[in-house]
């Protein structure tokens, strides 16, 4: 694993920045593969990322773009990761609808859904039971309690071994979601962090020692490249590490 920690002064350049990496990635991942395959992060942070994404010329057809997790919510809805990302990003740019991958919602069963999404990426990936596939990119974020995608502290998803999606639980509401390690075999995982609420969070995942079911995003420790992009409010004493 390779683990790169930059702070910017700001949010805007913390975006700017995030920019620059993810189409770097996107496109050595084409140019080695003639793919790229990139799973979304829900919350706020990312909405500005998609924005500049929907701007850069590059080629879509060759993108595929799935979700790291989402809300147990119909696709229309406001706290949906997917509406999010498509009015930011994805309705803006010329890319095939069948390269779109969200994780289905609509069932009514949040297991049978998180079963269907496994099978989804099995299929597209080529993969076998209990094989891991290598995602180009993952981007996440991390909440004020040290989440990450959907993986809450102290909830039986942080223990899942053994397949690529299941169900998070956040305060009792059903999210689906990667497992630790579908993310893990991440060719590259970015966690673009920020805001000073995230620094007491930070500071226990970056912490030589802390536990890990109570700060999730520290089991996030991919065989690939693993960057950390952070703000100065979020990553101002995070800034000599790497
Ligand atoms: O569905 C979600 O909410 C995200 O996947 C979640 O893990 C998010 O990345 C963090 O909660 C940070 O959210 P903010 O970017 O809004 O701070």
């Amino acid at each position: 694993m390779t683990k790169v920690v930059e702070v910017l002064a700001n949010r805007e350049e913390l975006i700017a920045r995030s920019l620059l990496v993810v189409c770097s990635q996107i496109q050595a991942a084409i140019a080695e593969r003639g793919i790229c395959t990139i799973a979304a992060a829900g919350g706020s942070t990312p909405e500005p990322l998609y924005k500049l994404l929907s701007a850069q010329d590059l080629p879509w057809d060759k993108i595929h773009v799935f979700w790291g997790d989402e809300r147990y919510v119909p696709s229309d809805h406001q706290d949906s990761n997917q509406k999010m990302a498509r009015l930011a990003w994805l309705d803006k740019v010329n890319i095939p609808p069948s390269n779109i991958h969200p994780m289905p919602t609509g069932s009514g069963d949040p297991a049978a859904d998180a079963l269907a999404y496994q099978t989804q990426l099995q299929d597209f990936f080529q993969v076998s039971e209990g094989e891991f596939p290598a995602i180009d990119i993952i981007l996440l974020g991390i909440g004020d309690d040290a989440h990450t995608a959907s993986l809450f502290p102290h909830t039986a998803a942080l223990q899942v071994r053994d397949a690529l999606v299941t169900v998070g639980n956040k305060d009792g509401q059903p999210r689906i979601t990667f497992t630790v390690p579908l993310i893990n075999h991440a060719r590259c995982v970015i966690f673009i962090v920020a805001g000073a609420s995230k620094k007491p969070a930070l500071a226990q995942i970056f912490a030589p020692v802390a536990d890990d079911l109570t700060y999730p995003s520290r089991l996030i420790q991919p065989s690939g490249e693993l960057l950390w992009l952070l703000d100065a409010a979020a990553g101002e004493e995070l800034q000599s590490l790497g």
